[in-house]
């Protein structure tokens, strides 16, 4: 049978993989949207466009659900991962992709694709680098002055944009009030993802997420980086941090070398076609 797409979710947070060596698609704002909707399309936190295969190197394209291009997605490159693993498109176990926001180190842990380790880089809290409006410096406890209050942030990119609001309480609501207020706000020309910090120790975070481009997720790989690499800048946490979301749990360890290694799970969901009639509600 033909496939268009194999559907996997990383702790509730779902992509739909295409893959431009078996399937033609092109990769338009109204397709992407209509693809990833919830009701007239198969629904996802996005699309996984891969691997372009160039001298060599895998390459990886993130969609958002509302068309925008991503430089990188934490919980969508594990998933990527284990659909290369699953097709036969690697035979080792470690190996690197590329992305708009850099190489990454993929390490499938358990020999099924079910547990991966990437690492995704280092980060940096360069405002200049994340993007952050003002003068140059590191954007950490900054404090961002919106409608509904004074909040202290940090700041800081990862391949793809962060604005962390260390915070006593955290709650879906808080992340579906604010979020899109934060994302679209101009301190942020690429706009931005937004984690809410609760401290529970110095080995264990809780974040609610708001994703650019893509609003409430159950969890985000980039954002649980992100989030774990605040906290650390700040003091609130040892180099382990185990990062809790309403989806699940992301192991994150922040290397001497600035690096940060991610490591979660990946789940199977389904594969199919589109239909003709899927595509008849563009018109
Ligand atoms: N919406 C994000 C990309 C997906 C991030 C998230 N799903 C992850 O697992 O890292 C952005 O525009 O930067």
């Amino acid at each position: 049978m033909k496939v268009d797409y194999v559907k996997y979710h990383a702790l509730g947070n779902d992509y739909i993989v295409i893959d431009p060596n078996r399937t033609r698609l092109n990769l338009t704002k109204e397709n992407i949207e209509l693809i990833c909707h919830r009701n007239f399309g198969i629904g996802s936190d996005g699309i996984l466009y891969g691997p372009i295969l160039d001298s060599g190197s895998m390459k990886l394209r993130i969609l958002n659900p509302d068309g925008s291009e991503a430089e990188k997605s934490g919980n969508g490159i594990r998933i990527f991962s284990r659909y290369l693993f699953d097709q036969g498109y690697i035979n080792t176990n470690r190996f690197t992709l590329d992305t708009l926001g850099g190489k990454v180190l993929v390490t499938i842990l358990d020999g099924k694709g079910e547990l991966i380790r990437v690492d995704m880089g280092a980060v940096t809290f360069l405002s200049e680098s994340i993007p952050v409006a003002g003068l140059s410096r590191e954007v950490v406890d900054e404090v961002l002055e919106l409608d509904k209050g004074s909040f202290r942030i940090t700041c800081l990119s990862i391949g793809n944009p962060h604005c962390v609001f260390p915070m006593d309480m955290i709650s879906e609501g808080l992340a579906k009030e604010l979020g899109p207020v934060i994302e679209t706000h101009p301190m942020f020309p690429n706009r931005i993802n937004i984690q809410f910090l609760k401290i529970l120790d110095r080995k264990n975070i809780r974040i609610e997420i708001w994703e650019r481009g893509a609003g409430y997720t159950l969890a985000s790989g980039s954002s649980s980086c992100a989030a774990a690499s605040a906290a650390f800048k700040l003091g609130l946490v040892d180099h382990q941090v185990k990062v809790h979301m309403p989806g699940g749990v992301i192991d994150i360890d922040i290397n001497p070398d600035g690096h940060v290694h991610m490591t979660g799970s990946v789940s199977s969901v389904t594969s199919g076609t589109f239909s003709d009639e899927m595509w008849q509600r563009l018109g």
